[in-house]
């Protein structure tokens, strides 16, 4: 081991860039607020504003991932279809199966020009989560409780508003609505044998009315679907605590272009689409299991060095006074303020680690496992409830 790869497992590194990262995105987080005066005088202005804003944030996980880990991103695409990626509006469909999916997508809208502008119909939750949580709520992310009557209207006018967005988005979906466990593909393909529905192996169920509603709305602003598969080779299983620790990884992710206007309008025709497009994925999954590959060319996208470039103007405004701060403290010989200090540090870092389990699958949601005990009552003939809730 270099040792490059040895200091990146340090956790002082880590400290500095949890500070680094913190304290620009409450920097960034502040200036969104400035820019709120700016929205009903010339909305658009304020919306690329705050684009270049989220960018400085989100660009700093894609730099961890890209050159810090060294985790290698390669696209199996058609070079027809390449040409047309960051140059329109999409919609992506992504499976939700690894720990930094996210930043891995992250990672792909940087190479092509959308990271300041990507989108997502996140869970609710993610809304609360410091700097990125509320860095999203400027770049205008659709938030839902996964609770689809609720849901319905806000999801509705939030897609509503997107349709005048001054920039090119990708908007994310992940219909399975939940990360995979296996657990959850237990109970989802109870779901989709009482639906009579084909099981898949690698995924879970999509949930439709999601992916219906953002393709009825967004009709005419948006041009194709982004069919998503994402892999990792070797079986890795990624983890941001990984990524931190400089261990690099090497993410496959195929990509299919389909013209918005070949899916159907109708929305139970539109939902029997996507449970098409969830098996066509599984045979995907399959294939790379069994090939180590993905169908299709490979057409890596160039790295580019602005999210690099945006870490490092970080790190050299705020490491500086820190130092400074800290040497001050050392020299002031005030127990008091060293003890405050070291407190204010441990509630940092524990509020740190609490943000990136945020990304963890064990600490992820019961939605999709408990919380649809109804949902599975509801599939289930009566007689059979009782045994579905118990295995649930
Ligand atoms: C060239 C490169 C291309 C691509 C690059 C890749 C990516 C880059 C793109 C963009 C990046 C942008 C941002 C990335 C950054 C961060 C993103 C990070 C994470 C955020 C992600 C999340 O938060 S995921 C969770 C929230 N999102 C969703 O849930 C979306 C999917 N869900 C839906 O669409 C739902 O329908 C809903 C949320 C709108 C409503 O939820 P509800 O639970 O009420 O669902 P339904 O009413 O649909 O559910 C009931 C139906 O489901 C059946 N059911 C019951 N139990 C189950 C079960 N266990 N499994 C499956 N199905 C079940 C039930 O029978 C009902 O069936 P119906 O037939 O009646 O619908
Ligand atoms: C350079 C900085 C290093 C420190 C990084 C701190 C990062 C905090 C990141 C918080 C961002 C959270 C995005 C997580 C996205 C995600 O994957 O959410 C899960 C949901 O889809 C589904 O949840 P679930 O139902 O629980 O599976």
């Amino acid at each position: 081991m270099g040792i490059l790869q040895v200091l990146k497992t340090q956790l002082l590194c880590h400290l500095i860039i949890c500070y680094v990262f913190l304290v620009s995105g409450f920097i960034i987080n502040l200036l969104q607020i400035c820019t709120l005066p700016l929205w009903p005088i010339n909305k658009q202005l304020a919306r690329k504003i705050n684009c270049r804003l989220g960018y400085s944030i989100s660009s700093q996980l894609v730099a961890l991932l890209e050159w810090w880990s060294g985790t290698e991103c390669t696209l199996y695409t058609a070079p027809e279809s390449y040409k047309l990626y960051g140059k329109e509006n999409a919609i992506v469909v992504l499976n939700h199966n690894f720990e930094i999916d996210f930043m891995t997508g992250w990672t792909f809208c940087e190479r092509f020009g959308v990271l300041g502008s990507s989108k997502v119909l996140a869970k609710k939750e993610l809304s609360f989560v410091p700097v990125i949580g509320w860095m999203w709520y400027f770049l205008e992310i659709v938030f839902c409780k996964r609770q689809w009557e609720e849901d319905r209207k806000t999801v509705v006018q939030s897609l509503r508003n997107l349709r005048d967005y001054p920039e090119n988005f990708w908007f994310l979906l992940h219909c399975e609505g939940t990360r995979f466990t296996e657990k959850k593909h237990k109970i989802s393909m109870e779901v989709a044998e009482k639906k009579g529905l084909p099981k898949l192996k690698y995924h879970l169920l999509p949930r439709t009315k999601g992916f219906c509603v953002t393709v009825q709305n967004l009709r005419g602003t948006v041009t194709a679907v982004y069919d998503s598969t994402l892999n990792f080779r070797n079986n890795e299983m990624p983890t941001l605590l990984g990524v931190l620790n400089g261990k690099k990884y090497h993410a496959d992710l195929y990509v299919r272009r389909i013209p918005l206007d070949t899916i159907p309008e109708d929305e139970s025709e539109c939902a029997a689409w996507l449970h098409k497009l969830y098996q066509e994925k599984d045979e995907f999954q399959e294939h790379y299991r069994q090939t180590g590959r993905f169908p299709g060319a490979i057409t890596s996208p160039p790295h580019r060095p602005w999210a690099l470039l945006n870490w490092l103007f970080w790190v050299c405004l705020l490491v500086y006074p820190l130092c400074m701060l800290l040497l001050q403290l050392l020299l002031s010989g005030s127990t008091f303020t060293v003890v405050c200090t070291s407190v204010f540090c441990l509630a940092v870092s524990v509020g740190m680690r609490w943000m990136i389990g945020q990304t963890e699958i064990d600490k992820g949601s019961n939605y999709g496992r408990d919380a649809n005990k109804q949902q599975l009552k509801d599939c289930h003939p009566p007689g059979q409830q009782d045994h579905a809730i118990v295995r649930s």
